[in-house]
Order: C-alpha cells, then sequence, then structure tokens
C-alpha cells in the first residue's frame, strides 16, 4: 500500500530539505547579503532610468558544473570593476532549464545530468555555488521557473527572470509580484510583447497565492508586488532588436505608463541560437546607443569560457566550461563585446552631454 495519499500519481519520491532549514543551514553572510542589496538597487536604478549604465546579463545557458562556473565568475568578477563606470555586470546562474518539450531540465533537477534526478544534492550545490559567487562581489542573475524552487535560492539572487515559456502563467507573475529583485519578463517565443506587459502588470500588483516560508506550512501570503519590472525583447518568430523594434515597444509601454528602459536578449530568437549571431546583435545595439537610443538599458549575453555547445555524454568526456544547453559565445568574444558595449556607453552618455550643455539653438542644428 502506498504512503502517498490519491492526489499525485507519482512512481517515485525524494525527501527534500525546508527551503528555511537549507537557509538556515546554509546562510547568507551579513556581508554578502549587503552586496546583494547593493546590486539589486543598482539594476532597480537602471531599470528605472535612473542609471545611465547598462545592466549587462552575462554567463552561460545553464549552469552544469559549479567548478566552472566558478571559474567563469573568477574571471567576470576581476574584469567587472574595471566597466564599473559604464557597465553593472550580473552572471547569468540559470540552474533550471524551459524545455520546449522535454530534455535535461538543469542542474537542480538532475545535479549528476545522468536522470538520477538527485534534487537534494542540486538544491544544495546550487545554493553552495551562489554563495560562492556572491562572496566574489559578483551578482548572480536567474530564470525563476518552479515557484518552489524559488523559495531556496532567491535571497542570493539580484536580478530574475521570467521567461518566455512562462511570463503568460499567473504563477510566475504571482511569484515575480513577492521576489525581493528586479524581474524581467520575457516576450513569447512566438514575438508576442503584450504578454510580457500585462506580466508587468500583474507583477506590480499585490498578489494573493499560496506558498510555504516556514515550517514547510502551507500559507496564503499577500505579496507586496515588485515595482522594478521591465521588458526583455527576446525574438521570436523574427528578431526583435532592431531599433523600429525598440521604438515600437517604447511606444507600447508608454501608453500603459510601464517602464520604457528595455532589456535586449542577444541570445535566443535574436541569435537564431547561433551563438556567433549574439556578436552581431550586440554590435547592432551598440550603434543604436551610441547613437543616443536611451531606452536600452539592459543586455542578455550567453557566454562561457568556451565557444559552442556539447551534448551531455555519460563517458563524462566532456568539455570543460562549454554549454550543455544553448551555444555560448566564449571568453574571448564575451570581453571583446563587454569592451564594444561600454564605449557605447561612453559615446550615448557624451551625445547627452554635449546636447545638454550646448546653447539649445546648436545642439537643434546638429540634430
Ligand atoms: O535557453 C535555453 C533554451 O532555449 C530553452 O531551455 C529551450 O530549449 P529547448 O528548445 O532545447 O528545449
Ligand atoms: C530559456 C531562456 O530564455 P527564453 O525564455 O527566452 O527562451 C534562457 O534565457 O535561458
Amino acid at each position: 500500500m502506498s504512503d502517498i495519499p490519491a492526489i499525485l500519481s507519482v512512481q517515485s519520491h525524494m525527501q527534500l530539505p525546508r527551503n528555511d532549514e537549507l537557509i538556515d543551514t546554509m546562510p547568507c553572510p551579513s556581508t554578502t547579503a549587503m552586496s546583494i542589496e547593493r546590486t539589486r538597487g543598482e539594476i532597480a536604478r537602471i531599470v528605472n532610468g535612473e542609471d545611465d549604465r547598462l545592466l549587462v546579463v552575462v554567463g552561460p545557458c545553464s549552469i552544469h558544473d559549479p567548478d566552472a562556473a566558478l571559474d567563469y565568475a573568477q574571471r567576470l568578477s576581476e574584469i567587472k570593476a574595471q566597466f564599473e563606470n559604464t557597465l553593472c555586470l550580473v552572471m547569468r546562474t540559470y540552474f533550471e532549464k524551459p524545455r520546449t518539450t522535454v530534455g535535461w531540465k538543469g542542474f537542480i533537477y538532475d545535479p549528476k545530468l545522468d536522470g538520477s534526478a538527485d534534487m537534494r544534492t542540486g538544491l544544495i550545490k546550487s545554493r553552495d555555488l551562489l554563495l560562492n559567487i556572491n562572496a566574489l562581489g559578483l551578482g548572480t542573475a536567474t530564470e525563476f521557473l518552479c515557484p518552489l524552487n524559488a523559495l531556496y535560492i532567491a535571497d542570493l539572487i539580484s536580478w530574475g527572470a521570467i521567461g518566455a515559456r512562462t511570463t503568460e502563467s499567473q504563477t510566475h507573475r504571482e511569484l515575480a509580484s513577492a521576489l525581493p529583485c528586479p524581474i524581467g519578463f520575457k516576450n513569447s517565443t512566438d514575438g508576442n510583447i503584450q504578454i510580457a506587459m500585462n506580466a508587468i502588470k500583474a507583477a506590480q500588483s499585490e498578489q494573493i497565492f499560496c506558498t510555504t516560508i516556514r515550517n514547510g506550512k502551507f500559507e496564503a501570503v499577500q505579496s507586496t508586488g515588485n515595482q522594478n519590472c521591465h521588458l526583455i525583447l527576446r525574438g521570436g518568430r523574427q528578431p526583435n532588436y532592431y531599433s523600429a523594434d525598440i521604438e515600437q515597444s517604447v511606444v507600447l509601454l508608454k501608453s500603459v505608463s510601464l517602464t520604457t528602459n528595455i532589456m535586449v536578449d542577444c541570445s535566443h530568437g535574436n541569435s537564431q541560437k547561433i551563438h556567433s549571431n549574439q556578436v552581431v546583435v550586440a554590435g547592432s545595439l551598440c550603434e543604436q546607443i551610441s547613437s543616443g537610443q536611451q531606452n536600452i538599458s539592459a543586455v542578455m549575453l550567453e557566454s562561457y569560457l568556451e565557444a559552442g555547445s556539447q551534448k551531455i555524454s555519460s563517458t563524462g568526456n566532456m568539455v570543460y566550461g562549454q554549454s550543455v544547453t544553448d551555444s555560448c559565445i566564449g571568453w574571448d568574444d564575451t570581453c571583446q563585446t563587454l569592451d564594444m558595449l561600454s564605449e557605447a556607453v561612453v559615446r550615448r552618455r557624451n551625445l547627452s552631454t554635449t546636447s545638454h550643455t550646448l546653447p539649445i539653438e546648436l545642439s537643434r542644428s546638429a540634430v
């Protein structure tokens, strides 16, 4: 006789630590908590248009090897200070992957990459990696996919995404309304922006939903609403990173009084999943930014130590620092792209300084 009440058809189950137990045994040190709070504040100012730097969410498509991810984080934290004046660098640390149909669902679900689905280890090691990366003074970004998994790591995340496959989901909008970090909502996989705008409205609002905070007890909670939400253009059937796409999105966002500060994802629908195209997309964004486009406030890049991607192999014969999900640009291209983005911000800044300081007749004739 099964000990599972007749509410779900399951063929196996594994006891997991409660979210508060895991947080209590792997707490966030106060210096790290202060650094996360600072990064969230910087990001909030960028997405609300009060800081003219670019937020750059950069890192692997997914975490599958914590050593390589930490290696990448170390490199990124070493170059972070050199861009501080123009870019706010935050590392992609994606532990859950939304699949179009089926496939490896990410490190939280299957940290051994072999279908053994040791979620207990996945949750512990994900939290451990986040603690280590944040201890470097580098903020972390993730896609919040399972609202329960979020409860194990959200205190360590500086920026979150709701993905193209879940932006329309009420459950994800409720979660976003309670998350303590800025949240970007992606357009849908077919390119629909309206659903992301609806999502932002919903996430800004107070929401009542069911969750657990302490003692594994479920409660009805009322969220505060999250005022730091923004749109992410990730492409759909067609790319949507061109200036006409940005301008059209700005008009739509303005018409419903939402922030017009947009993130553009250089990967996914915008790169047609060809990693080298990310550099082309970033190049176009740099041209737009350099010529004064103020609404591009954030950029996403899928980048890892090695370019490309590989299949998960049971022989253990895998390339160190290469993606096992979408293909990524390699480290050298990443550094060049960051340089290019940084220069574009300087040009945009110079343009706006010039137009502010020039006598009005001169600045008009310059336009
Ligand atoms: O970012 C990763 C993928 O684009 C996303 O998880 C969907 O992947 P899939 O179409 O290979 O399932
Ligand atoms: C899955 C992702 O993106 P999207 O939701 O745009 O497909 C991602 O950023 O990893």
